[in-house]
């Protein structure tokens, strides 16, 4: 059994223009020490699918239909003390602007030892934070080591800074070490490097896969960005407008796509071996949450489409390791007769 399986997944929200199904039937697996890479352009259910599994929708949006099961826990059955045992301690979030997850008015060793705390022992009793008894020194050497294990120079002193002290890169690794300080068994990565110059982001992949490899986490790597798919993941899963469109191993997928839309997409990645070769931009545009198409969600702005991609959205065919949402993998499209001719 696999660390997550989400199955069949729809989460919508009901808005004053009609009901946006950002999440529509979405299967998605994680085994253990693996990380996937949620790719897709802005817009097509990422996040959403993320704070699903967190179950951190909040209205006007639900989750409609599904199951998510993390190792053999059911998420969508859970009660808030079960939620609260599995937030933080064993699946963590980090997402794209570090400011928004520290207090600006502590500083960011207080800001960790507090989560380490919370996680281990229940919430900080008021009169101990005042007392100062709950800032035990054994908390502190933990977060010292966390720190130092995402390459943050001098940790001992920077404990007791405060986040505008902090550049955005320095940031991003205090956030990223707050997320595997329980040592969590699933972190779900929402664009964290997105806001970061190339050098300090390819730092802080490296880092991160040498850190996942160390503590065996798993994770799931939301991004729009192929190359750091590539750099990072074991598997990659590709969304386009709330549906999987083709899943599997980073190498394969990448190097033989199967789905139109991958295609376009790895053909619109600029190719520093390639400066000649134009950019490519795909035709058309993501089609409105509120009027999705009932055919293939891609079709619209896919070159190869043909009749049948209009009628209904294609289910999963399988190629070897990978499996891609498309008619053109239908073994039996080849059999179907020519209009006209007698079979
Ligand atoms: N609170 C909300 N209310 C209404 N619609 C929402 C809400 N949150 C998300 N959506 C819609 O759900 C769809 C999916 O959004 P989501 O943020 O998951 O996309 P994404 O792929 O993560 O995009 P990006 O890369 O830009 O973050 C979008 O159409 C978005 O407008």
């Amino acid at each position: 059994m696999s660390l997550l399986e989400v199955t069949d997944l729809h989460t919508r929200f009901d808005t004053s223009e009609g009901t946006v199904h950002a999440v529509d039937g979405v299967d998605l697996n994680i085994e253990a020490g693996d990380i996937v890479g949620l790719v897709g352009e802005s817009g097509s259910g990422k996040s959403v699918t993320a704070r699903s599994i967190m179950r951190l929708i909040n209205s006007p949006g639900e989750i409609a239909d599904g199951e998510i099961t993390f190792n053999e826990t059911d998420i969508l059955a859970a009660d808030k003390s079960e939620l609260r045992s599995i937030r933080g301690n064993r699946i963590s979030m980090i997402f794209q602007d570090p400011q928004d997850a520290f207090n600006p008015t502590q500083t960011i060793g207080r800001q960790l030892h507090d989560v380490l705390r919370t996680h281990e022992s229940g919430s900080v009793h008021p009169l101990m934070r005042i007392l100062g008894r709950d800032h035990s020194s054994a908390y502190r050497e933990r977060v010292v080591e966390a720190l130092d294990r995402v390459g943050i120079p001098s940790p001992e002193t920077r404990y007791d800074e405060y986040p505008h002290q902090f550049s955005g890169g320095m940031l991003q690794r205090a956030m990223i070490a707050m997320a595997v300080l329980c040592e969590p068994e699933l972190i779900l990565a929402d664009e964290p490097t997105t806001a970061l110059d190339v050098t300090v982001e390819s730092r802080i992949l490296l880092m991160f896969r040498e850190l996942v490899d160390d503590l065996g986490i798993s994770v799931l790597w939301i991004t729009h960005d192929l190359s750091i798919v590539s750099e990072l993941c074991d598997r990659v899963v590709v969304m386009y407008a709330g549906k999987i469109m083709e899943e599997g191993p980073t190498e394969d997928l990448l190097e033989n796509p199967q789905h139109p839309y991958t295609r376009a997409l790895l053909e619109s990645v600029p190719r520093y071996d390639m400066p000649e070769k134009e950019l490519f931009a795909i035709d058309g545009s993501i089609p409105s949450p509120h009027n999705m198409p009932q055919g293939c969600r891609f079709a619209d702005r896919c070159p190869e489409a043909h009749e049948r991609c209009y009628d209904d959205h294609p289910p999963m065919y399988e190629r070897q390791e990978t499996h891609a949402a498309c008619y053109l993998l239908d073994d039996t499209n080849s059999k179907r007769p020519e209009p006209g001719v007698e079979e």
